[in-house]
């Protein structure tokens, strides 16, 4: 017996009609309890994992995507996937969460269990280690957020533009002194493509780059912060909004005045330090785009498609 039973075999193994069957998996009424059972055991005693009609008679969902995020406590990303949950609630898909903290085996192990469910499509966030042949099965059912991944549709944000916004701002503001806070280049994203747009700005403008690249977080910018600082700097631009928040606490303590830029836009940031320039990469808008892309190549009314969102000064 073939894993995934037809319509027919259930029938036959059964003794029901197709129609029959179609309504007990779509609980519909009309069907007596008796043949329910008689149904659920066909399907039960053959390990019957057709995820759309399982869910159906279980009265859930049978439309069904996936988001795996990178790291739940994410800002950049919560403000991504905020936009797009309501975007899948509307076109009635149920959205479900997962994490891959980073690690490429994560990615694999989640997607070979949301094959195996029949799961309609696949938003992940991707990362350095993400490889096109990782994601061959789900060329025609998944985005990849945050970078590009040759052959697939992604939604990724202009980092070496955003970078530019803010030092163009801070070189119109007059600081000539800027320092760099950021992350390692294996991080192709935020971490080269932005450390080499500043190096790039001050190349052009004949300004003496400072850079430190710690990574992500919090603490890696309080910890760092003080290896770009010289008597001169008046100005540091931050990488992330995570990285700025540490660097500012930093400054804080020890009452050291300079103007802070970052890229991100986030709550936190807005709340605690509205004096922080920032840039917003478009994290609301990637989710909503995210959403209607993985829709319209599931449901076949587009191909694989790349969307850059362009930053935005604020
Ligand atoms: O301030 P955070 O919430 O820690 O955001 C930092 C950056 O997070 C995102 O980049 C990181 O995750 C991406 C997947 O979402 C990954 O592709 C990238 O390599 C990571 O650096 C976000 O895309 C950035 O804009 C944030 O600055």
């Amino acid at each position: 017996m073939p894993n995934r039973l037809t319509i027919n075999d259930i029938a036959r193994l059964s003794g029901v009609g197709k129609s029959t069957v179609s309504r007990v998996l779509n609980n519909e009424n009309g069907v007596s309890q008796q043949t329910r059972e008689r149904v659920a055991a066909v399907v039960n005693q053959h390990g019957f994992s057709p995820s759309r009609s399982a869910r159906a008679m279980r009265g859930q969902s049978d439309k069904v995507v996936a988001i795996i995020v990178t790291r739940l406590d994410s800002r950049a990303e919560n403000l991504a996937v905020q936009t797009m949950l309501p975007a899948f609630y509307e076109q009635g898909y149920d959205p479900i969460m997962m994490e891959s903290r980073f690690q490429p085996e994560l990615v694999a192990e989640h997607l070979q269990m949301l094959s195996q469910r029949n799961i309609d499509g696949v938003v992940l966030f991707g990362f350095t280690g993400i490889t096109p042949c990782l994601l061959a099965a789900w060329r025609d059912s998944l985005v990849v957020m945050a970078r590009d991944v040759s052959g697939f549709s992604s939604v990724s944000y202009d980092d070496e533009g955003a970078i530019e916004l803010l030092m163009a701002k801070l070189y119109a503001e007059g600081h000539r002194q800027i320092g760099f806070i950021g992350v390692p280049h294996s991080d192709v994203t935020t971490g080269k493509r932005r450390h080499q747009a500043y190096e790039t700005f001050c190349r052009q403008h004949d300004l003496t780059p400072r850079a430190v690249l710690p990574g992500l977080g919090m603490q890696p910018g309080y910890d760092h912060v003080a290896q770009v600082l010289t008597p001169e700097t008046t100005a540091l631009l931050c990488a992330s909004d995570s990285l700025a928040l540490g660097a500012s606490k930093y400054l804080q303590e020890r009452r050291i005045a300079l103007q802070l830029a970052s890229v991100g836009n986030t709550s936190l940031i807005n709340f605690l330090h509205p004096e922080i320039l920032t840039v917003d990469p478009g994290y609301a808008e990637a989710g909503r785009q995210a959403a209607a892309q993985l829709i319209a190549q599931v449901t076949d009314v587009d191909a694989p498609h790349q969307h850059v969102i362009p930053a935005r000064l604020v």
